[in-house]
């Protein structure tokens, strides 16, 4: 069965192997991946991640797209699907996660803050975020092992409130300088593309642990990942204003510079569509983020990740997580066994939409 999300006009990058052999890159076209190392010789592209040609920057990417396209078309090369496993695509150097929408801040500034303002006086000012764990980002399809911690009132044990945080990732591609921030109008220059990407998140341990800090083990314990990249050439026609700003943003997060991704998400669990957020109604844009992220002089490096935070639309039916959705409900979060898939759709170049990566997940029962 041919998949209609994975057309020419989409071409994502993923690293693959068959049969035991070595990890190589190559795109996904329908239900095949054309091994673009095998075609191309381009030392890069034979490489176990797609670090050493997401390092080559904007030129290359552009290049190598037309010369994807031209082998897809031709079906040289092409491995099917079900004959390839498919590994984490990248090496994460550094994972930084934003919580760029407004609703979704609102949601759980209401219910964990109930007798406080919903949004905290800098959520406006700035992106808010936090520095996750690179290492433990996973590929698609990695089993998520319920979490042990302290929960509230220093008692150990397994989470009983793991939730999902349905997000997209940036993915970083060429490096900046220590020292010198990159702009809002250098996002395309820097970043590559884009992946789905689901923060898992234990709500107790988080409650107990993330004053005044903010998370750590509450959601350091996996972050789960497409298995494909979308190049940001694919999601050209996919650039839509969001919603708008107020009150203006300082100059360097690009007053104005708020345009975001046509992208729809869902969340299914155990094979029902449960939600359908929307990253239309984001409050932070992609380049604003990155604007932030680097103003105090932080450098990128070839590999870093950073997750829009949790898509929430204004709607009950658009939450993007369980917590939002069950809103107090304690049976709303996932039990042992339970399995999680975030689906993406964009518009694509060619007039119809394209399937992101999707992002899937089970939970396995905590360790002894
Ligand atoms: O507002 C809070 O206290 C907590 C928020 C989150 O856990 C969300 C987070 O990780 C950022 C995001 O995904 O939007
Ligand atoms: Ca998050
Ligand atoms: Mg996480």
């Amino acid at each position: 069965m041919t998949d209609p999300g994975f057309g020419l006009d989409h071409l994502p990058y993923g690293v693959f192997s068959v049969d035991g052999g070595p990890r190589r890159v190559g795109v996904r076209h329908e239900d095949t991946v054309v091994d673009l190392a095998a075609a191309t010789g381009r030392p890069e592209l034979d490489a176990p991640s797609l670090n050493a040609f997401l390092a080559l920057g904007p030129a290359v990417w552009h290049e190598t797209r037309s010369q994807a396209r031209t082998l897809a078309e031709s079906g040289e090369h092409a491995v099917p699907l079900a004959d390839v496993t498919l590994h984490l695509p990248f090496e994460v150097a550094d994972y930084v996660d934003f919580y760029a929408s407004e609703h979704h801040a609102t949601n759980v500034g209401r219910i964990f803050r109930p007798d406080g303002d919903a949004l905290l006086p800098n959520w406006k000012h700035l992106p808010v975020g936090y520095h996750g764990r690179a290492g433990t980002v996973v590929p698609s399809g990695t089993a998520v092992v319920r979490p042990r911690g302290q929960r509230p009132g220093g008692h150990f044990g397994a989470s009983t409130r793991l939730d999902i945080e349905a997000e997209l990732g940036f993915v970083v591609g060429v490096g900046s300088a220590l020292g010198t921030p990159v702009p809002y109008d250098a996002f395309a220059d820097h970043v590559f593309g884009v992946v789905g990407l689901n923060d898992w998140s234990a709500r107790d341990i988080q409650a107990w642990e993330y004053v005044p800090l903010g998370p750590f083990l509450g959601k350091s314990f996996a972050t789960s990942v497409s298995h494909w990249v979308t190049p940001l050439e694919a999601l050209a026609e996919a650039w839509v204003d969001l919603p708008g700003q107020d009150p203006e943003p300082l100059p360097y997060l690009g007053p104005g510079a708020t345009r975001g991704l046509d992208i729809d998400v869902e969340v299914v669990v155990n094979g029902t569509v449960i939600s359908r957020p929307s990253y239309r109604t984001m409050y932070w844009s992609p380049a604003q983020m990155l604007a932030h992220l680097t103003v105090n002089g932080a450098s990128l490096r070839t590999g870093d990740l950073y997750g829009s935070g949790t898509i929430s639309g204004p709607e009950a039916d658009q939450r993007g997580s369980l917590l939002e959705i069950g809103w107090g409900d304690e049976s709303a979060f996932l039990a042992d066994g339970d399995e999680v898939v975030l689906r993406y759709t964009a518009p694509g170049t060619g007039g119809g939409r394209i399937a992101l990566g999707d992002v899937s997940g089970r939970i396995a029962p905590a360790a002894d």
